[in-house]
């Protein structure tokens, strides 16, 4: 049987390799790459060291993030399926290099603030409640 190869998130290399690879992959990405390079005009060179901020912060609680996420996604022309989209490449992302605790841990958290996003964004689809 093939040994596991990968290993958990556990340094700040780790971060930067996980946050790297995946805006590499959203830099590749139809529907993701326009929004952060043509719509935002995104700074990669500041914005990779402040997601390597947010996700020490979020995964290892260094408290290096210091801004709010979410007022910058607010004015995004971004529809669920943009969200669809990002959960997936993350969560690929993820498991193409990490695995174990810290990795779901990842994978979760990811997947529950883009839907806070969401919901926060009216983009959630809400069930109409009969009387
Ligand atoms: C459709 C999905 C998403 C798109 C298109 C998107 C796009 C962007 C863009 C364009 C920026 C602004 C970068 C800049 O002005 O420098 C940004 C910032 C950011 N995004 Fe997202 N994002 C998405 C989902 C998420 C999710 C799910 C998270 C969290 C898990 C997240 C976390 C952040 C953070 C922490 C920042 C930095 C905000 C700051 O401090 O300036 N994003 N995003």
């Amino acid at each position: 049987m093939e040994q596991e190869r990968r290993t958990d998130i556990a340094t700040e290399e780790d971060i930067r390799t996980l946050v790297d690879t995946f805006y590499g992959h959203v830099n590749q990405d139809d529907l993701l790459r326009p929004i952060f390079n043509e719509v935002a005009h995104v700074d990669w060179e500041h914005h990779l060291p402040n997601m390597y901020a947010f996700w020490s912060s979020v995964l290892f609680g260094s408290m290096a993030y210091k801004g709010q996420p979410f007022p910058k996604h607010l004015a995004l022309p971004i529809e669920r399926t943009h969200f669809t989209r990002w959960i997936a490449l993350f969560i690929q992302t993820v498991e193409d290099l990490f695995a174990g605790p810290m990795a779901e841990q990842a994978k979760q958290k990811a997947t529950s603030i883009a839907n806070i996003f969401q919901m926060k964004m009216g983009l959630w689809a809400v069930p109409v409640v009969k009387p």
